[in-house]
């Protein structure tokens, strides 16, 4: 029977804003980073848009023409290290638009998924620059059902609650989520976890673009919710341990799923 471990390593990396080349240096070292350590990892996690921050303005410029870049680095490294490889998001020019898109890899380079970010944020003008997604991401991790979501997604429990029922374990959010909201993004990602009795992967960004600071804090959340792992606000590797027999022991101990009324309240 195959393993329902994962060993985790999410990059909380600190990004150029508007400056791809740069970029890129820095999530090309990080990944190598990761893979160097003495306990590899079975997946590797970058944080949202990390190929331009968010240089809104020159959005169509910058971005990731159909994603050719970002998706052969990716996948090229997946494949040469045998890791699966959940590739943040990036601003991915397609169609004459941008999107906010994941793109997910298997441990042989193959593409396992993507999504493109569904609920774009006001408070940071992304709707006037992007176009938002039209559909839910979903993954098989060596066959286990995981979802992707990014960022202010969080706010919105009704796509958890789908992607669950839907048999998702664990899903992963990348993100930027600034100052001075952490208390949000903490008790947000808890909530999910509690709620849906799943493993909620938050890979955040660090550092500061204008005035905007992000306080990093990624985090590992059990389907307990309990925080098996949390970053400070500096660059660097958060590494953690999941077991995806945990969700369905928790999952019988308050079995929520069977006790739903959604006649009542859907
Ligand atoms: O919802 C929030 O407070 C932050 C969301 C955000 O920064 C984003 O979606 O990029």
């Amino acid at each position: 029977m195959s393993s329902t471990k994962l060993k985790l390593a999410l990059l909380q990396m600190d990004i150029q804003i508007g400056e791809p080349e740069a970029n890129f240096i820095r999530a090309e070292r990080m990944l190598t980073e990761a893979v160097s350590a003495g306990d590899k990892p079975d997946l590797i996690m970058l944080p949202e848009m990390w190929n331009t921050g968010y240089a809104l303005d020159r959005i169509h410029e910058l971005a990731d023409k159909e994603g050719v870049r970002t998706r052969e680095k990716l996948a090229a490294f997946a494949q040469e290290h045998g890791v699966l490889l959940v590739g943040g998001s990036i601003a991915e020019k397609r169609d004459n638009g941008v999107y906010n898109t994941i793109h997910a890899f298997g441990r042989n380079g193959e593409e396992l998924g993507a999504y493109d970010k569904i609920h774009l944020f006001r408070l940071m003008d992304e709707e006037k620059y992007l176009q938002p997604g039209t559909q839910t991401g979903t993954l098989a991790l060596d066959g286990t059902p995981a979802g992707m979501m990014i960022c202010y997604d969080i706010r919105f429990p009704e796509l958890f609650r789908k992607l669950a029922l839907s048999g998702v374990k664990a899903v992963f959010v990348p993100a930027e989520w600034p100052n001075p909201r952490l208390h949000h993004w903490r008790t947000l990602l808890q909530a999910r976890a509690i709620e849906n009795q799943m493993y909620v992967i938050a890979c955040n960004r660090c550092g500061q673009s204008g005035e905007t600071v992000f306080f990093g804090h990624s985090m590992v959340i059990d389907p307990w919710g309990e925080v098996i792992a949390e970053s400070d606000d500096r660059e660097g590797i958060l590494t953690a341990e999941i077991d995806f027999a945990i969700v369905d022991e928790v999952r019988a101990r308050i079995p929520i799923f069977e006790d739903r009324r959604p006649t009542l309240y859907e």
